[in-house]
C-alpha cells in the first residue's frame, strides 16, 4: 500500500500518474487537509483519504510531497508509527536524508528524490538518491514506484539541489519561455489561439527533435539558423540581452534557494 501525503500540486501529479499506469484507487492512500481539496480527490481519482497517521500505520511506502517548511512537523507526527519495514520517500525541495532520518527512528530507510509534473502526463524525470539506512532494494522500489510516471535517474545527494535547479524547477522555465513567445505574437498584431498554437506545437516539435535525434542542441539550432537570415537575427538579440548569462543565474538562485530550504 501507497500513502500520498500531501495531494498538492505534485502529489496529485504522482498520483494522477501512478493510478494512469495501472496503480488501482485501492493500492493508494492520500492524506490532503484542505477538506475541499480532500473532496475533490475522492471523486476524480476513487482514492480514499485518512489522516497521516493512519496513512503511516497502513502503508509501507510513504510518499511525501509536502512543503519542506511542513514537512518536519508531518514527520513528528508520524514519525511513532514508523520503522525500519517502511519506505519514506520525500520529493520536498532541498531536505537531505540526514535532516529526515533525524526526525525518524533510527534505522527507518529514506529516499531523497525529486520529479517534476509532467509525472502528471507519464512523462516526468525524477532523480533518487539514498540516505543512510537505505538499501538497493529500497531504491529499486522507489524506482519501480516513481518510474510509472517516466523517466528515473539515481544520482548522489550531492546533486540534488543541482537537479531540483534543472528538472524540478525546469518545466516553469518552459512554460516561461511559451509564455513569452506567446504575448510577442499577440504583440504584433496576432490572434491568441493562433499564437498559442504557433508555440505549443513548435515547442513540442523541438523537444521531439531533442528526444528522438540523438544530436546536441547546438547542432539542432544551427539547422534553424540560416545565413543572414531571422533566427541569427533573433539569437543575436538574445545574447545582447544576456539570456544565456540570465539562465544560468537562475538555475544557479534555484540551486541556492533548495540549499537554504534544509537549513530554515
Ligand atoms: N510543484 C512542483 O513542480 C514540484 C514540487 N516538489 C516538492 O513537492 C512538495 C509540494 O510542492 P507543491 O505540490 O508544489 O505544493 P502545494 O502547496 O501545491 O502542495 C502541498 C500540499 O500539502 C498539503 N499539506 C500541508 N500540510 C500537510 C500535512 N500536515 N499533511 C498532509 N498534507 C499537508 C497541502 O494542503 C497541499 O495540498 C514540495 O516539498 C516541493 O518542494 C518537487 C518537485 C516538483
Ligand atoms: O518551486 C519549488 O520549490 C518546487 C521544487 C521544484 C519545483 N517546484
Amino acid at each position: 500500500m501507497i500513502a500520498i501525503i500531501g495531494a498538492g500540486k505534485m502529489g496529485e501529479a504522482l498520483l494522477a500518474g501512478l493510478l494512469a499506469k495501472g496503480h488501482t484507487p485501492e493500492d493508494v492512500l492520500v492524506t490532503e487537509p484542505r477538506a475541499e481539496h480532500a473532496r475533490e480527490l475522492r471523486g476524480r481519482y476513487g482514492i480514499e483519504t485518512v489522516p497521516a497517521q493512519d496513512a503511516a500505520k497502513r502503508a509501507d511506502t510513504l510518499l511525501l510531497a509536502l512543503k519542506p517548511q511542513d514537512m518536519l512537523a508531518l514527520l513528528d507526527d508520524i514519525s511513532p508509527h514508523l520503522g525500519r519495514e517502511h519506505l519514506v520517500i520525500s520529493v520536498a525541495a532541498g531536505l537531505t536524508t540526514v535532516v529526515l532520518e533525524s526526525h525518524l527512528h533510527p534505522g527507518v530507510p529514506v529516499v531523497r528524490a525529486m520529479p517534476n509534473t509532467p509525472a502528471l502526463m507519464g512523462r516526468g524525470m525524477t532523480a533518487v538518491s539514498g540516505g543512510a539506512h537505505t538499501e538497493a532494494a529500497h531504491l529499486d522500489r522507489a524506482e519501480e514506484l516513481l518510474g510509472a510516471v517516466g523517466e528515473v535517474l539515481r544520482v548522489g545527494e550531492q546533486h540534488m539541489d543541482t537537479v531540483t535547479a534543472i528538472s524540478g524547477s525546469g518545466p516553469a522555465y518552459f512554460y516561461f519561455i511559451a509564455e513569452t513567445m506567446i504575448e510577442a505574437g499577440v504583440a504584433m498584431g496576432m490572434p491568441r489561439v493562433t499564437a498559442q498554437q504557433l508555440v505549443g506545437q513548435t515547442m513540442t516539435g523541438a523537444a521531439a527533435m531533442l528526444d528522438g535525434s540523438g544530436e546536441h542542441p547546438v547542432v539542432l539550432r544551427e539547422a534553424v539558423t540560416s545565413p543572414g537570415g531571422t533566427t541569427a537575427a533573433a539569437l543575436r538579440e538574445l545574447e545582447r540581452h544576456g539570456v544565456r548569462t540570465a539562465f544560468t543565474d537562475a538555475i544557479e538562485a534555484a540551486r541556492d534557494r533548495s540549499r537554504a530550504l534544509s537549513e530554515s
